[in-house]
This record gives C-alpha cells, sequence and structure tokens, in this order.
C-alpha cells in the first residue's frame, strides 16, 4: 500500500533545491551543506534540461566556508564552472539574510571573496570587485594592443569580471541576431576559456541597452556580470558616468563602479522549493 509516510520517505531521500532568479536569469540552488555533495558535471546538466531536468540558467552550490558566509559555485547548464555570476550573488545575499537575519554578508566564489548587503524589499547590491582589464586575468589568448578595440570586426572591448566579457557598442542592441552571432563568438580563438559576449547601445549618460549571449551556450533575460562589464566598456569609451542603469530583457540593474570594486544593484527573487527526486539522481 502506498500511504503518505512511505511518499515522504522518498522524497527525502532525493535532493532539495531552491529555484530562484534575478531578472529572469534563473537558478537551482542546492546547499552542499546539509545534503550530500552529489554535483557532477553530469548531474548539472541533467539538471539543467528544461524537459528533463529542472532547468536553470546557472546551479549555484553552497558550501561551508571558512572565510565568509558561505563557499558558493556557479556551474552553466552545459556543466561548465564560472568564476562569477551577479544575478546569482544577489540571489545568495537573500539567502545569507534569510538564514542569518543579517544585512551585511560576504561569500566566496571560486574568483574572490565578495561583500553584499541587504537593501529591504528584496533588493540587493553585491559588491562584484574591481573588473579585469589585463590581457591574461580576463584571460585572452595572447597579449592584445588595445582591449578597448580587439582586433575584431565591430572592434567589442575585453572585460573580466571574475569571468570573461567581449562587450559589443553597437547602434541598435535590439537588431542584433543572438542566435546566429553568439555560438561562434562565445568560441572565439581570442578567449581560450570562452566567453559572454554582450551587445549594448547607449540611451544617455546614465542609461544603456543591454542583450547578453552566454558563455555556456544560450541567451539569458538578464547577466549581472555581464551588466558590470558593459558599463566599464561604456565608460572607459567615454560614453557613460560610472553609475548606470543596464536595461536587461529582464529588467533594470543600478551598476555604480566605485573606488572599491562594482555594486551591482537589483531584486533577487525566491520562486519555489522543490526536491529531485531518488529516480532522477539514479538515472543520471
Ligand atoms: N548569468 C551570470 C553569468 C553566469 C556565468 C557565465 N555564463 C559564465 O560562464 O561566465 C551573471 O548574472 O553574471
Amino acid at each position: 500500500m502506498n500511504n503518505g509516510s512511505n511518499t515522504t520517505r522518498k522524497a527525502t531521500s532525493g535532493l532539495p533545491f531552491r529555484k530562484m532568479h534575478g531578472l529572469g536569469n534563473d537558478f537551482v540552488i542546492v546547499d552542499a551543506r546539509s545534503a550530500p555533495d552529489l554535483i557532477t558535471h553530469a548531474l548539472a546538466r541533467a539538471i539543467g534540461h528544461r524537459a528533463f531536468g529542472v532547468g536553470f540558467d546557472q546551479l549555484v552550490v553552497l558550501r561551508d566556508s571558512d572565510v565568509a558566509d558561505l563557499d558558493v559555485e556557479f556551474w552553466n547548464s552545459d556543466g561548465s564552472r564560472a568564476g562569477a555570476c551577479g544575478n546569482a550573488s544577489r540571489c545568495i545575499a537573500r539567502l545569507i539574510s534569510e538564514e542569518t537575519g543579517k544585512s551585511d554578508m560576504s561569500f566566496k566564489t571560486d574568483h574572490a571573496v565578495l561583500q553584499a548587503r541587504s537593501l529591504g524589499d528584496n533588493i540587493f547590491s553585491v559588491n562584484m570587485g574591481l573588473p579585469q582589464l589585463a590581457w591574461d586575468q580576463i584571460p585572452l589568448a595572447g597579449p592584445v594592443e588595445d582591449l578597448m578595440n580587439l582586433p575584431l570586426p565591430g572592434s567589442p572591448v575585453a572585460v573580466g569580471m571574475g569571468n570573461p566579457h567581449m562587450v559589443f557598442v553597437v547602434r541598435d542592441a535590439e537588431s542584433v541576431d543572438l542566435k546566429t552571432v553568439g555560438p561562434n563568438l562565445e568560441h572565439h580563438a581570442l578567449y581560450p576559456e570562452r566567453t559572454n559576449v554582450e551587445f549594448i547601445h547607449v540611451i544617455d549618460r546614465n542609461a544603456i541597452r543591454m542583450r547578453v549571449w552566454e558563455r555556456g551556450g544560450m541567451i539569458t533575460l538578464a547577466c549581472g556580470s555581464g551588466a558590470c562589464a558593459a558599463a566599464v566598456a561604456a565608460h572607459l569609451k567615454g560614453l557613460t558616468e560610472r553609475k548606470i542603469t543596464v536595461h536587461l530583457d529582464g529588467g533594470p540593474l543600478e551598476i555604480d563602479w566605485r573606488e572599491d570594486g562594482i555594486w551591482m544593484t537589483g531584486t533577487a527573487t525566491h520562486v519555489f522549493d522543490g526536491i529531485l527526486t531518488r529516480e532522477f539522481l539514479d538515472s543520471v
């Protein structure tokens, strides 16, 4: 007989997760502090599948930390790892604030320890750190004369934010066929670790429009690290102030390039909690 306790026992032997998003850039968050650490490249890809799994733009794994409130890992849906994810960082800040009651918090990514702050109403600021503007930090395949004008049609800008970015300033970001140009640019030989690709146009000195093709092989509704890279590129080209609004498909992000780093401010949304079943986990 299939009674309730049997169902519960089966479910709890699975893997709990939390679904969150930042401006429609969506995440599955697995807490490896309280659940077995099961994540492999294959499992990340399987969870990321929008038909056969849960679906996400990035998977986030949380661990105990010696130096911050949490250690975190970011995974793309193709199973690759990323050093930064701005939108997920605001979601992590929310999670820490709900867990600890703190309004100032920190967490360690593969790239750096990031500071974050709750501003109320589910709005969070994260200091994404200073941009990387040296070819070997981004990294590029070799020395390039001018990072502000890469030797490619459209002369994009190379910026690192703990992950690589290639930013094109164009007349009209809406008209770019991201699906066609994105994959080739992501895999361009100039970027040995592949790259995220942003297309921006300037609205005025305080605002830009941005669309993104993310490393990992997808168009997303928003990219926080990409918005920071775009703000750096636009400012260094003399087109915008240091503090701007970046208008993404999923909504606006405030980016403020200060002396201590680039502060990114926006919403963090908790959508639902779930449990990956043992049946699903065993099928991978
Ligand atoms: N969506 C993210 C960036 C996620 C990682 C990226 N695809 C990479 O591989 O570097 C963001 O909000 O920053």
